[in-house]
């Protein structure tokens, strides 16, 4: 008899259950736990999945870091402005406060959450807040809150209101142990820094919650990701977003990895195209619910001799970070993603040359904007 099957006979029984038999979403806990947000055993999750359109309302958590404010414009051009919502628990700059809705939302307050889910109809959470590698590292109490217990409020919520939920992992969810070169979706994942263990943690509680509660979970394992309209957050792969900046303002950059130290990287473009085409796949699609997703692999001293082909006279120095290379030296080579190009189609569209010719037109255009000004 089908597991799921077994459980619906078993949680039937449980006293309390709503008359119907039906099987709700709601995590079993909240019926028979002690928490104080016990929720009545005659509550009624009617599903507010329903928006009143065929466009999702979309809630974007963290929104205001590295990655956020590149998935609330990408997803705005897609679903309509107003119908996403960033949310950050730091005051938004005026051009991002003024460029469509946002409000605030700590997801350590589960009520708050709740709150801002059931008065906005959310139908979709991207679910970004957390603290990375190397800042976690430095305050592993806050990044175990955040990125812990901040999940389960949000897959509690997610479940009780039947949202479809995408929870970023990483390439940092693997370790030392782990394959490195190349890495594939299933094998052994022992990670040595907070960020890592709290990411399979996410992994593993939105499987289960997706397996136990009919949870809509879809989570990738994303590359370090390179942009050049924001800064990146505090993580071991920050050299590659930061060089392109020194390379053309200053002509030269310190390096806090050893120049060998090779790592799956991914252009933010790639990352939110491949993050909305998961979320869009087909439920039938998707042989699994965690994938990883590649780009490239490169190392600073690739990055720094692709650079040199369009600024003949950068200079690469390097003073290595003992934390961040001890984090970077665990992590996979190669990223192997052959589930997803397979299951749903992924597709990555920039490689080495296309991201630094992409990277320099930026930052070029930004500093000859500077100049001008
Ligand atoms: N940037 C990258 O290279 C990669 C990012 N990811 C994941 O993608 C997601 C977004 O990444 P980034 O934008 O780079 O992160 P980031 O570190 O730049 O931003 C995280 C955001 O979370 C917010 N936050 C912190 N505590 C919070 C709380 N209690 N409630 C609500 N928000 C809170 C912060 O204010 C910040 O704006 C993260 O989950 C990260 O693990 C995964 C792999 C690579
Ligand atoms: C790869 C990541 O998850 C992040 N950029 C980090 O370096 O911590």
């Amino acid at each position: 008899m089908p597991v799921a099957r077994m459980l619906q006979q078993v949680v039937g029984q449980m006293p309390g259950r709503p008359a119907c038999g039906c099987w709700t979403s709601a995590p079993l806990a909240r019926f028979l736990g002690t928490s104080p947000r016990q929720i009545p055993a005659d509550a009624n999750f009617y599903s507010s999945s329903f928006s009143g359109t065929d466009q999702p309302r979309v809630l974007i958590t963290g929104g205001l870091g590295q990655l956020g404010v590149g998935l609330a414009n990408f997803l705005r051009k897609r679903f309509g402005k107003d119908n996403v919502i960033l949310s950050d628990i730091r005051k938004p700059p005026d051009h991002i406060f003024h460029g469509g809705p946002f409000i605030y939302s700590d997801i350590l307050d589960y009520k708050n959450l709740r709150e801002i889910v059931v008065n906005n109809r959310i139908t979709w959470l991207f679910h970004y807040s957390a603290l990375l590698s190397a800042i976690g590292e430095a305050n592993v109490s806050l990044a175990r809150a955040v990125n812990i217990t901040g999940l389960h409020n949000v897959l509690d919520v997610a479940a009780e209101h039947n949202l479809r939920l995408f929870v970023p992992s990483t390439i940092g969810a693997f370790g030392p142990t782990s394959p490195r070169n190349p890495t594939p979706d299933i094998c052994i994942q022992r990670p040595r820094t907070i960020y890592g263990v709290s990411k399979v943690h996410a992994e593993l509680m939105g499987e289960y919650y997706h397996y136990r509660y009919g949870l809509d979970f879809r989570c990738l394992r994303y590359p370090g990701i390179i942009s050049a309209d924001s800064q990146p957050g505090g993580g071991t792969t920050d050299y590659a977003v930061q060089i392109f900046h020194d390379a053309v303002k200053n002509g030269k950059f310190e390096c806090n990895l050893k120049s060998s130290t090779r790592l799956p990287m991914m252009y933010i473009d790639d990352c939110l195209r491949a993050t909305l085409e998961v979320m869009e796949a087909p439920a039938e699609s998707l042989s699994m619910r965690t994938y990883n997703v590649n780009a490239m692999s490169f190392t600073p001293e690739d990055l720094a001799q692709e650079l040199l082909k369009h600024i003949p006279e950068f200079q690469i120095t390097y003073n290595v970070d003992s934390v961040r290379q001890a984090i970077a030296d665990s992590w996979p080579m190669n990223f192997d993603d052959s589930n997803a190009r397979k299951d749903w189609g992924w597709k990555h569209d920039f490689d080495l040359p296309e991201l630094v010719t992409t990277m320099l037109n930026f930052h070029g255009s930004d500093t000859r904007v500077a100049q001008a000004n």
